[in-house]
């Protein structure tokens, strides 16, 4: 190993201590503040009004998220939901469940047909997209009850993602607010395995937050699930540290119609919003209701590239340098010389050779806080 290889070690070294304890010192201080679920208080009956047509939400709910509830204890989270509804003046909503084979599309598009007013997703991210992807182009609006690790999207809209009450609150005191919904069309090549669950046609998926390919996608792909239940987001991190010496990528990347551009790169990521927590925010411009999908394209090599990338983050540079390039546009097409590792919103859905984005303004209705 040569002097500038140990001391590139050590400045990634140095960069993931700080990494890890800024994100544990954040994460600890948020889960300090809002972990506390509301008591169990279940609120007066609002007064029965016969003239009007009480209004009914459908929750989809992805069980998973809630196997460390016994039976009990999960009859008696559904009755309080039942009875926050009822409180409210509407009727007791509709339940489904997500399955291995059905994540929530489907069951959103029955609670369509079936007239309700408010489709909430209880879930992860990846509840969230499914959730979506049926009510994406209907009047049926989406609410947001987040179960999951990231829960990105509940992050991006400030719905509190640690407080199933304050999160339910949120249906009774919002309005209907219109995003952008992104879509990913990805191409595996001849050998490659579709994850859309559809069978004919090019596999498309939705997204929400940010989609890409490379290094991040590579970090998703490594995270267990075991230690994705013991450390919780901590375990992006041990991840992260593990794919954070692969080899760079060759891609082309073409931003609308421009002619596409070769780059070596380590991630390329086009996000519809921009924010990963808080405190950290991967694309300060992007606004999930502008009709534009933003992208960074990470560049570093060894540490002192890491470190560069690592300080533009946390500085939250808009200008871009060589290791961080910022795009924007409506659609981007990125082709790579060997297939590399996509994400979606978090969840790594494998390799592909060539991914394309585009925007869907204005397609979906969530209740949420005023977009930031
Ligand atoms: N009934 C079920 N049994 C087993 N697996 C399920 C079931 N329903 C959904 N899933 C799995 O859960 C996944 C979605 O999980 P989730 O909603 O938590 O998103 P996520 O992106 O994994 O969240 P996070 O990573 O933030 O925890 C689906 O992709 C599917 O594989």
């Amino acid at each position: 190993m040569t002097v500038v290889d140990l001391i590139d070690t050590g400045v990634v070294a140095v960069v993931l201590a700080l990494a890890l304890v800024v994100v544990f010192t954040l994460l600890a201080r948020e889960r300090r503040t809002t972990r506390r679920l509301r008591a169990v208080q279940v609120p007066p009956t609002a007064p029965h009004l016969p003239s009007t047509r009480q209004r009914r939400a459908a929750i989809v709910v992805n069980p998973t998220k809630f196997s460390s509830l016994d039976e009990h204890a999960l009859r008696r989270r559904q009755a309080y939901v039942a009875a926050v509804f009822r409180s409210h003046g509407w009727e007791d909503p509709l339940w489904f469940e997500t399955t291995p084979a059905e994540h929530g599309r489907q069951q959103a598009q029955e609670a369509v047909a079936r007239g309700v007013d408010l489709v909430l997703a209880a879930g992860g991210d990846g509840t969230v997209r499914a959730v979506a992807e049926g009510l994406t182009g209907t009047s049926t609006p989406m609410a947001l009850l987040p179960a999951g690790t990231g829960n990105l999207l509940a992050r991006n809209l400030d719905v509190p993602h640690t407080d199933l009450a304050a999160a339910l609150d949120l249906v009774f005191t919002e309005e209907d607010r219109r995003v952008d919904v992104g879509w990913l069309e990805v191409d595996r090549g001849p050998d490659g395995e579709r994850d859309d669950g559809r069978d004919g046609g090019p596999e498309r998926h939705l997204f929400l937050v940010m989609a890409g390919l490379g290094f991040d996608a590579a970090m998703m792909a490594g995270v267990e699930d075991r230690l994705k239940q013991r450390l919780g987001y901590g375990a992006y991190v041990v991840s992260g540290a593990r794919a954070l010496w692969g080899p760079q990528a060759k891609v082309q990347i073409a931003v609308d119609d421009e002619t596409p551009t070769p780059s070596r790169t380590r991630a390329v990521i086009v996000g519809n919003c921009g924010k990963l927590t808080r405190q950290l925010v991967l694309m300060p411009d992007a606004r999930i209701d502008d009709g534009v999908l933003d992208a960074v394209v990470l560049s570093p090599r060894g540490g002192i590239g890491w470190g560069e990338v690592a300080w533009a983050i946390a500085t939250r540079d808009r200008r871009g340098q060589r290791r961080v390039q910022h795009l924007s546009g409506r659609r981007f097409e990125v082709r790579c010389a060997e297939p590399q590792e996509v994400q979606l919103d978090g969840d790594p859905i494998g390799p592909a050779r060539r991914i394309t984005l585009s925007v869907d303004p204005g397609a979906l209705l969530v209740r949420c806080p005023p977009l930031p």
